[in-house]
């Protein structure tokens, strides 16, 4: 079943279209991931589907309620921490999960939500002194103290150090595994292939792709990557008539092609015939890094 649709999603600023005909569907329990270059549209996206921000056309159902007309439903199913949720200072983190539950008429209990989140022994504490890790835990706590059936996530382990991000990973697998669908929007590609089921990959306010992580990967490019620096330049023409050839890439005198075994063979090939030298040259399999730059690079 269904618990968001957005259909043919659309949203202007000054007359430039940030999200321009996006439409997916989340099913209940799982984690789906809005994956994007930074003002690719991610988080106008689910600031509509929160009713946080209202479209200039399409449609979103959450649960079959419009987050516009059905306001404070839709507040009651779905919980969001939203990118810079900064409390004030001087909030203990107990004040903010009381203040937080009292905009409910059914909260969760906060005592288990802060235990099961590491809180409990930071509950006198004051926001301004909460570390960054603690603050995200304070901002997840806050999402699911209104006992949604939806979370949305934005951006939740931006500026956490590796072992705070692996702990905030582990604690939106418990989030789900409570019963809780998860609507994570990020840019880490390693956060999206670790934690998603699904992931729509967004670019300049359309979807590139939507698919499973490991499908993204299959699809996007050649399941082969080949790097080198090259001793000169070699022709545009012949890397783009290259078989199997899903994409190249230039950067700073190197270049990147994704394809297949066969794209390989031919690179050397046409190296060889060209008398070039490949520097640095590495053979690698296709991540959802490169599923992501490839995905993100083709779309017009
Ligand atoms: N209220 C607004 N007024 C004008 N432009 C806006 C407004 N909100 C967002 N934008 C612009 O819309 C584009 C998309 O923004 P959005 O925040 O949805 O992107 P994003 O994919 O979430 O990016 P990021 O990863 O940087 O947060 C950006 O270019 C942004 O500057």
């Amino acid at each position: 079943m269904s618990v968001i649709e957005v259909t043919d999603l659309r949203k202007s600023y000054g007359g430039r279209p940030v999200v321009d005909g996006v439409s997916f569907a989340v099913e209940e329990g799982e984690i789906f991931g809005i994956l994007g270059p930074n003002g690719a549209g991610k988080t106008t996206t689910v600031e509509c589907v929160g009713g946080l921000r209202v479209p200039d056309t399409g449609r979103i159902r959450v649960t079959g309620l419009d987050p516009v007309a059905d306001h404070e439903e839709v507040t009651r199913v779905l919980g969001a921490q939203l990118q810079q949720s900064e409390l004030q200072p001087k909030l203990t983190v107990r004040e903010a999960l009381e203040l937080y539950a009292s905009f409910y008429p059914r909260p969760a209990d906060w005592r288990p939500l802060a235990e099961r989140l590491g809180l409990t022994p930071k509950l006198t504490t004051r926001f301004a002194k909460l570390s960054g890790g603690q603050k995200q835990r304070l901002s997840i706590a806050l999402a699911l103290i209104g006992d949604p059936r939806i979370v949305v996530l934005d951006e939740l382990t931006t500026g956490l150090d590796p072992r705070a991000r692996r702990d905030t990973w582990e604690l939106v697998e418990d989030v789900r595994a409570g019963g809780v669908t998860v609507l994570l929007v990020t840019h880490f590609m390693e956060e999206a292939q670790r934690l998603c089921d699904r992931i729509a990959v967004i670019d300049r306010g359309r979807i590139a792709a939507l698919d499973t992580p490991a499908g993204l990967i299959r699809r996007s490019a050649g399941a082969t990557v080949i790097s080198f620096t090259p001793s000169a330049p070699l022709d545009d023409h012949d890397l783009n008539a290259l078989p199997e050839l899903a994409s190249v890439r230039h950067k700073d005198g190197r270049l990147t092609l994704s394809g297949t075994d066969e794209t390989v063979d031919a690179v050397l090939t046409l190296l060889a015939r060209a008398r070039v030298t490949a520097h640095q040259l590495r053979v690698t399999d296709a991540t959802l890094d490169d599923a992501f730059l490839d995905l993100t690079e083709t779309t017009a």
